[in-house]
């Protein structure tokens, strides 16, 4: 099954919590096409599926803490598994967190060719959370585990851009 996804073309699209990652990935696939896997996404319909798996989910993410690496590992592969016979490419949204989930992803699945790197000011994601908070109705879409999400991303995610520079891989878009 695996051998499907061998050769697949793959985008991480990184960014702080409401930089816009899911906004510009609509925006990709409008006009290339590619299939946009969001790993929060991912992750928020298997705790919609009210499944036992989603409950331990539901309260990591609500505190605003990453969940284990196999985990959303896991989910990814299966969902470009799904759509390996008619993808032209996957743009991996919000993944990886930190070095180490970029590393286990190469490992498991392969290498990407770019790294879209989504830059927002730390106070610009704040206020876009918020606003989105009156209406998404995402339980971490408030004030204090967005503080807590924006800390770790500074901590685990940022080094991931770092990392990935060194590799020549990351474009920055000009919004
Ligand atoms: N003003 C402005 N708002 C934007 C822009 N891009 C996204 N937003 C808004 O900012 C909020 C967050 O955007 P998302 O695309 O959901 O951000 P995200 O990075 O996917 O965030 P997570 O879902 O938390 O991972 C939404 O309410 C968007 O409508 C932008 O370029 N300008
Ligand atoms: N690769 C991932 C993606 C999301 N998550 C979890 O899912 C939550 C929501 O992720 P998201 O990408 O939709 O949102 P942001 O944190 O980017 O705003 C994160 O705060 C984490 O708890 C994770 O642990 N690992
Ligand atoms: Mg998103």
């Amino acid at each position: 099954m695996a051998d499907k996804i061998k050769d697949a073309k793959i985008i991480f699209v990184v960014g702080g919590p409401g930089s816009g990652k899911g906004t510009q990935c609509e925006k990709v696939v409008a006009k290339y096409g590619y299939t946009h896997l969001s790993s929060g996404d991912l992750l928020r319909a298997e705790v919609a599926s009210g499944s036992e798996r989603g409950k331990t989910l539901q309260a990591i993410m609500q505190k605003g803490e990453l969940v284990p690496l196999d985990t959303v590992l896991d989910m990814i592969k299966d969902a470009m598994i799904a759509k390996a016979d008619v993808s032209k490419g996957f743009l991996i949204d919000g993944y990886p967190r930190e070095v180490k989930q970029g590393e286990e992803f190469e490992k498991k699945i392969g290498a990407p060719c770019l790294l879209l790197y989504i830059d927002a000011k730390g106070e610009t994601m704040v206020k876009r959370l918020m606003k989105r908070g009156e209406t998404s109705g995402r339980a971490d879409d408030n004030e204090e585990t967005i503080k807590k999400r924006l800390d770790l991303y500074y901590k685990a995610t940022e080094p991931v851009i770092t990392f990935y520079t060194s590799r020549g891989i990351v474009r920055k878009p000009l919004l």
